[in-house]
């Protein structure tokens, strides 16, 4: 028996286009050409760069990508139907985006019968024009046409006759696709379905050429023939008549993937979105969800297993790019989308990551964590343990203790999924293996406020006593604050011992009132991200006295790193 090839289904990006109109998004030229480079490694077929008579930054990028063009992906330049009453050989945006030089365009046109009168002002028989007259236009000039309905499902509800007429018109104009947008993202799931269902049927498209039924077809963008009208072809032989069709949901209502995934089921095969949902208000139908929805569970395909399993990678590369903080709970890809904190859930993906994982996490580049906290059982610190190097056994008296620990001082406000140092400190004690590198005797800080020539500033003072290997070392230090006056008095005296410090900084302080109804005796919860260049790890202290959280987060966040130091070096000396 063979293995039946899966359908394809095209993904078409718009991360450039309808991303960048997500409210706090704003896109260099240089953003936009790693944004692609990134999509076009990742196998996706269709990316819409943008609208070339939009704005200066969209025209350049796309001459820009002509002197360094993509490796496989079509990039797609986006523009509107004409204006009313305008022939569009004479419409300036038309005139943009054939200078664009793409092989392919996207055209959106009005579906809704009160877009056309109260949008654009005009009557529904020169909306129909508006289309005919553009995607004929295009075609002349050499061009492949997607044709976005926009407003489609908000049309076909209010008046489906006259929307079929625009999508028949697109059609019959030359469209090679039609995609149905629900633009105001307030479509249901099963609506979507229910209308896809009619339109397939009232269009009398084939599902042939929808990529379903078996079909294999050739429309790879890359290896079709350049040039007028070409003839479309699928692997089998049957042109294509009719066109394909696609669809671009929009999340106002939360169902944005559920509404594409719907759509495919129907037969689309276009599924159109953006990287991380970046869109419009709610944003767009996030294909980081889309695609492997579609590949691991409906079984089609969108990409190569190995393009698949970079998704993660991409995703957070591309809200570094764009300067957005990656959602942790975003699912597939979040950092938290394979986390699991409950001590059941522990205990079972341990024995078997079936009982509380949807997918392998690798199959999307993610990967499994468990994470520490009141909400842990034994199963949380064996696997923490075991991935900090440390022989513990279920049955071990201080596998219990530190499990006991953790809980006591979750209860107080410590919190060490966030600090995962200080829960390996933590173990080491309980194991008796935490070395103490300095005994602290005391520490003073005083702290002013000062007039600056235009404006007032702060400054700190910080003494500190501690005993290194049996000597008493006294150190003052500044800073512009108190807890950083106290970490400089503190390296400042132990540097001469462990001269490793020199390299240590801190690159995160956080601090959280645990208690807000006690007002100032509210307890502290400080959490401090130390650094040697290299690696990064976190720290946590608690008190009723921030000076004092912090210290604790301070120093735990020194002895780690010392640890670590200590750990390159026997590595390196075992090498050796
Ligand atoms: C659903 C979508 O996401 S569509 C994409 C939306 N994205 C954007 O709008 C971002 C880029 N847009 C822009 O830079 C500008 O809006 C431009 C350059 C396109 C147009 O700017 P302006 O000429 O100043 O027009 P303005 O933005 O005020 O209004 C939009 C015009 O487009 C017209 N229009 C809207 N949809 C269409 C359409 N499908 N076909 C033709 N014209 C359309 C409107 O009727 C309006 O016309 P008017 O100027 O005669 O009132
Ligand atoms: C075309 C488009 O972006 C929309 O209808 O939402």
């Amino acid at each position: 028996m063979t293995a039946q090839t899966p359908n394809p289904i095209w993904i078409y990006d718009t991360t450039l286009r309808d991303g960048s109109q997500r409210e706090g998004l704003s896109l260099s030229i240089e953003d936009k050409l790693r944004i692609a480079r990134q999509l076009d490694q990742l196998g996706i077929p269709f990316i819409e760069g943008g609208w070339p008579g939009a704005n200066p930054k969209d025209v350049q990028f796309f001459w820009r990508l002509k002197e360094e063009p993509l490796t496989q992906a079509e990039i797609v330049a986006f523009c509107s139907t004409r204006r009313p009453h305008k022939t569009a050989a004479e419409d300036p945006m038309l005139q943009a985006i054939l200078a664009a030089g793409t092989h392919w365009v996207t055209i959106f046109g009005k579906s809704w019968d009160l877009h056309v009168t109260e949008g654009l002002g005009t009557t529904l028989d020169e909306n129909l024009e508006m289309i005919r007259d553009t995607i004929e236009y295009l075609r002349s000039q050499g061009r492949r046409v997607i044709y976005d309905a926009e407003h489609w499902f908000d049309g076909y509800k209010n008046n489906p006759d006259y929307a079929l007429k625009t999508l028949k018109t697109a059609m019959d104009a030359g469209a090679e696709w039609l995609v149905f947008c629900d633009t105001n993202g307030g479509t249901l799931p099963h609506e979507i379905g229910q209308i896809v269902r009619d339109v397939i049927e009232r269009l009398e498209l084939n599902p042939e050429n929808q990529g379903r039924a078996g079909f294999e077809p050739t429309l790879s963008p890359t290896t079709e023939p350049d040039g007028l009208n070409p003839p479309l072809q699928t692997r089998h032989g049957a042109s294509l008549h009719s066109p394909r069709l696609g669809i671009h949901t929009h999340n106002d209502s939360d169902t944005a993937v559920a509404n594409a995934l719907m759509s495919v089921v129907e037969g689309v095969c276009m599924v159109q979105g953006t990287m991380n949902g970046y869109g419009e208000r709610c944003g767009n139908a996030n294909l980081c969800s889309l695609i492997p929805n579609l590949q691991l569970k409906l079984g089609y395909h969108c990409m190569q297993e190995e393009q698949l399993a970079t998704l993660t990678q991409v995703s957070r590369s591309i809200s570094e790019i764009v300067n957005l903080a990656p959602d942790d709970h975003a699912a597939f890809v979040g950092r938290s989308a394979f986390a699991h904190k409950g001590g059941i859930h522990v205990s079972a993906v341990e024995r078997n990551p079936l009982t509380y994982e949807h997918i392998p996490p690798q199959q999307v580049g993610n990967q499994r964590r468990i994470v520490i906290s009141d909400q842990s059982g034994l199963s949380n610190v064996l696997a923490k343990a075991k991935s900090f190097g440390h022989e513990l056994h279920k049955q071990d008296a201080a596998c219990r203790q530190i499990l006991g620990r953790l809980k006591e001082l979750e209860n107080e406000g410590y919190q060490f999924e966030a600090a995962e140092a200080s829960f390996d400190l933590l173990m080491r004690d309980a194991l008796g293996q935490k070395q103490q590198h300095f005994e602290l005797k005391g520490f003073q800080v005083h702290s002013d406020m000062l007039q600056g020539i235009d404006t007032p500033y702060s400054n700190a003072m910080a003494t500190i006593k501690v005993t290194v290997n049996g000597e008493d070392i006294l150190e003052v230090a500044e800073g512009n604050g108190p807890v950083s006056a106290l970490d400089a008095a503190l390296r400042k005296a132990l540097v001469r011992f462990y001269p490793e410090i020199g390299t240590f900084y801190l690159t995160d302080y956080k601090v959280r009132i645990l208690d807000g109804a006690a007002g100032t005796s509210a307890k502290t919860r400080v959490l401090v991200e130390s650094s040697n260049g290299k690696q990064r790890w976190t720290t946590v202290g608690v008190s009723a006295n921030i000076l004092e959280a912090s210290y604790q987060a301070v120093v735990e966040g020194i002895e780690y790193g010392l640890l670590l130091q200590s750990a390159v070096k026997t590595a390196v000396e075992q090498n050796v």
